[in-house]
């Protein structure tokens, strides 16, 4: 199958359980949730995508007829020689075009495989690492994963909602709705409404786009 990607680029995971870590981000083309046009912004399913996520126009992007060009252009991104390697696929989202094929292609040359995902699709069991961070009022058919990574606050997508999914861990990740001068400087924005509620609810903890913060890809 071919695969459209719009961008990848090599640098460090800015959210979740594995901030810090050096990765190359493999950002596939199209979702099922809102189609990237702003005009149907509102009346899509997931209203508050920070990404652009249409065409294959972006930095390394492309289209890639198999499993074998696709794992060597991400093998190229990483630094030669170096160990650790570290791959998150995402999108637009990653569920409509990964496959097994692809990942143990990936796994044969020494990556670990990670996947950002709305949850609302199957995923392959091949996936080293997954994260869920489920939209509003859709349905999440994931039932099981290594992080679940709640963008908060959502009408539709509150906590409680998702009590019976299976993480490691479970992360709320503060709304970047851009209409706040600064992610982390209001007092009743949505990085202090996360605080509280992982400060009433330990079992979630807060993690922060930390890129975004670094002003970094
Ligand atoms: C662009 S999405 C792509 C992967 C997949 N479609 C998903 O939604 O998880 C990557 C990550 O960015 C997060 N994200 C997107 N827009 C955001 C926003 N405005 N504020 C905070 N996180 C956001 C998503 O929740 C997801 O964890
Ligand atoms: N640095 C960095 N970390 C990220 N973690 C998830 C991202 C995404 O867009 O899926 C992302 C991203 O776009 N950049
Ligand atoms: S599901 Fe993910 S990629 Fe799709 S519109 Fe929402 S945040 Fe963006
Ligand atoms: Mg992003």
């Amino acid at each position: 199958m071919t695969y459209s990607v719009k961008e990848m680029f090599y640098s460090l995971q800015g959210e979740g359980h594995h901030s810090g870590r050096p990765s190359v981000f493999c950002r596939f083309a199209g979702c099922n949730l809102w189609n990237g046009k702003e005009a149907s912004r509102a009346t899509s399913v997931c209203t508050f995508c920070d990404t652009d996520f249409i065409g294959t126009d972006g930095q390394n992007g492309g289209k890639f007829k198999t499993e074998a060009a696709l794992a060597e252009a991400i093998e190229s991104l990483w630094p030669e020689n170096a160990g650790n390697r570290f791959v998150v696929f995402t999108g637009g989202e990653p569920a409509l075009q990964l496959t097994p094929a692809l990942i143990r292609e990936l796994q044969q040359r020494g990556f670990e495989c990670a996947v950002e995902s709305n949850g609302t699709l199957p995923l392959p069991t091949e996936l080293d690492w997954v994260c869920i961070s489920p939209k509003g009022s859709s349905e999440v058919v994931i039932t099981e994963c290594d992080e679940l990574k709640l963008v908060y606050p959502q009408q539709n997508a509150l906590p409680e909602r998702f009590a019976a999914v299976k993480a490691r861990y479970r992360y709320l990740s503060p709304l970047n709705d851009w209409t706040q001068s600064s992610l982390l400087a209001s007092s009743h924005g949505n990085t202090q409404q996360c605080i509280e509620y992982c400060l009433q609810n330990p079992q979630w903890r807060l993690t922060l786009q930390s890129h975004k913060i670094l002003n970094i890809d």
